[in-house]
């Protein structure tokens, strides 16, 4: 898969089927419409592409209006994003930088520059909802009416539900934001992670028995924040136990930048640099600001605890199930 950050240039615009949009998440609603592209694409012998936007959207008018708080919060990052585009079986993926300059083009001019000059549509699908351009004001019946001036076909995708119920990236932050990772795990079609290359940290971690893995989530408004059970991927052939803790660790840094930190259970390898998935499993607690280092390591033993314990129970079930066949 080729990743275009902004519009290809001239050589790279083989004539696309395309779908527009956010993707946060990459949910099951989404991996339907992209099934429908990937399928539209070798029909017609096109390139299967996504353009998705970065900064998303609501994230830059937040920030325009000075109420960063109230920019969605971000299911994944763009390497989890890119990652799951790429297993849907899309070619190319156009990461816009969403901006001032693009927030203010007219329906008119995205349909121009961008999907025909830009990207040599042939084939576009978007959710039946869809709106673009300046204030919103372009709809799917000024798409169908510009695929008949410019030759593109264009289609939408009916709602994919759950339960009755249209999923959403929106959904599925409410679901993380209740910490109900079943829900989130139907809604997304597989179990809620965040990946990431292991960095050095403040290697404080080790002189109070905790030895943690680092990982930048790479935004400031993550959907979970807290202290987790999670298992590790990418350290051998089946997930390692885990603790984490994802936020900005208000005890021992006041930078405001959010971490990913897992101290694996029984576990002394060298982990910097790799490329690791942490799967989460149940929340433990919120984050606190400890008055001292003593007081966050008795918490972290607790943490430990209890999250062993999780473990325990897990596998005792597991047991029981198995006896029951
Ligand atoms: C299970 C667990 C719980 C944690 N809870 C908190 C917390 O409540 N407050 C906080 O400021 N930091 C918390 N931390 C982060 C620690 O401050 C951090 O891991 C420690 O300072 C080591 O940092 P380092 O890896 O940069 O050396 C927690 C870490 C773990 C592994
Ligand atoms: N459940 C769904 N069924 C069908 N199409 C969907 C579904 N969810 C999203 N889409 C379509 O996928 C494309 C990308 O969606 P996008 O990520 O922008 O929205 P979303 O998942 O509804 O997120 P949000 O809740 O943040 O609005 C859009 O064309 C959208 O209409």
């Amino acid at each position: 898969m080729k990743v275009f950050r902004g519009l290809p240039n001239a050589e790279s615009r083989a004539p696309c089927a395309l779908t527009i949009g956010n993707f946060d998440g990459v949910h099951r609603g989404h991996q339907a419409l992209l099934a429908q592209v990937r399928e539209a694409a070798t029909r017609l012998n096109l390139d299967a592409a996504v353009m998705t936007f970065e900064p998303h959207p609501r994230e830059f008018f937040a920030q325009l209006a000075g109420t960063p708080e109230k920019a969605p919060q971000r299911i994944a990052n763009l390497r989890d994003k890119l990652q799951s585009l790429s297993n849907a079986g899309v070619d190319r993926v156009i990461v816009e930088h969403f901006n001032a300059n693009f927030a203010a083009l007219s329906p008119q001019d995205f349909i121009e520059k961008i999907l025909i000059q830009g990207l040599h549509v042939r084939w576009l699908l978007v959710g039946e909802d869809f709106c673009f351009g300046s204030r919103r004001a372009g709809n799917i019946q000024t798409l169908i009416d510009a695929g008949k001036q410019y030759g593109f076909e264009v289609h939408t995708m009916p709602n994919v539900n759950n339960e009755g119920v249209r999923i959403s990236s929106s959904a599925i932050r409410a679901a993380l934001a209740k910490t109900d990772f079943p829900h989130a795990r139907q809604l997304l079609g597989h179990s809620y992670a965040i990946s990431g290359h292991v960095v050095h940290g403040k290697k404080l971690g080790r002189t109070i028995g905790f030895p943690t893995l680092n990982m930048r989530v790479g935004h400031k408004r993550p959907a979970l924040s807290g202290i987790f059970v999670v298992q590790v991927h990418g350290l051998g052939d089946s997930p390692l136990p885990a603790v984490a803790s994802l936020g900005v660790r208000p005890t021992v840094d006041d930078s405001g930048r959010v971490l990913l930190e897992t101290h694996i259970f029984d576990y002394s390898g060298d982990c910097y640099g790799k490329l690791l998935r942490v799967e989460f499993l149940k929340k433990l607690r919120d984050e606190e600001k400890y008055v001292d280092l003593p007081t966050l390591t008795a918490a972290i033993e607790r943490d430990a605890q209890q999250a062993r314990a999780w473990f325990k129970e897990q596998a005792s079930f597991a047991v029981s199930a198995t006896d029951r066949i």
